[in-house]
């Protein structure tokens, strides 16, 4: 039978110094799943995701995407995963010299060497009809809004067919209509392709929409698991602060 998880993480831990970011941390996330991580700034979030894609190698630990273990592949056998892996951290900017175009076909000839100028035209055309951009495709970024240029970034992101998608915070510093077409876009991946995604955030909207399940970071370990109405709705005295002060509302 084929495995359900996408991922499984076994008593990951990774410290930096002195300092623990992850102690002995176990997680699932089934194939399909959109499971978001919650947690104050400097819990470790961004640690979880940059090892889940090998960008940092754990102390101890194993982490297992799609039925195969990423700990010490050599890089090689470890960019064979990443091609199954997109992600969207914060810090993704377009390459402003490039046209919506250019930036779109980058990733797909890089991964796809071998597909013709007009199957990655045809590719980069449909992408942007999935984030409704078709009309900016031969605009440069600096002609496009921060929530243009979040879409264009997500669809560079998914153009490869990831079948497991990272987020690090994709609606901060949009406003509360942009940021729930962000996600809304998000769920609509997960339906239409049953893309797998684990997203990091501070934005109560997004999750509500995007969230299957949500688990919070604290102390290193993951402190609480359920979904959003399970977590907010919580009498824990953290959880009802971290809820009512932390983080963005409609
Ligand atoms: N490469 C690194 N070297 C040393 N320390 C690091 C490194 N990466 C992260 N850290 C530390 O690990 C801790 C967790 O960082 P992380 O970026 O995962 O936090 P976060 O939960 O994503 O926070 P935020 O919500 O502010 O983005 C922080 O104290 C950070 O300074």
């Amino acid at each position: 039978m084929a495995d359900a998880r996408m991922i499984e993480i076994e008593n990951l831990s990774k410290r930096f110094g002195q300092l623990i970011v992850l102690d002995d941390v176990s997680l699932e996330v089934s194939k399909g799943e959109n499971l978001v991580v919650f947690g104050r700034s400097g819990q470790g979030k961004s640690v979880l995701l940059k090892c889940i894609i090998g960008l940092l190698n754990p102390d101890s630990g194993n982490i297992i995407i799609d039925g195969k273990s990423i700990i010490n592949l050599d890089l090689n056998e470890l960019n064979k995963v990443r091609k199954n892996i997109g992600f969207l951290f914060q810090s993704a900017a377009l390459y402003d010299s490039m046209t919506v175009r250019e930036n779109l076909a980058f990733p797909l000839k890089r991964n796809f060497p071998n597909l013709t100028e007009k199957e990655i035209n045809d590719k980069v055309e449909y992408t942007l009809e999935l984030v409704s951009l078709e009309h900016a495709i031969d605009k440069m970024p600096s002609e496009l809004s921060g929530g243009m240029k979040k879409r264009i970034g997500l669809a560079r992101s998914i153009i490869t067919d990831p079948r497991l998608m990272l987020y690090d915070e994709p609606t901060t510093g949009l406003d509360p209509i942009t940021s729930k077409e962000i996600s809304e876009l998000i769920l609509n991946l997960q339906n239409k392709f049953n893309m797998t995604s684990v997203i990091v955030t501070h934005d109560l909207i997004c999750a509500e929409i995007i969230a299957d399940r949500a688990i919070f970071l604290k102390d290193a370990k993951i402190a609480y698991e359920g979904t959003i109405e399970e977590l907010t709705k919580s009498n824990d005295p953290f959880l009802k602060n971290f809820f009512s002060h932390e983080l963005i509302k409609a």
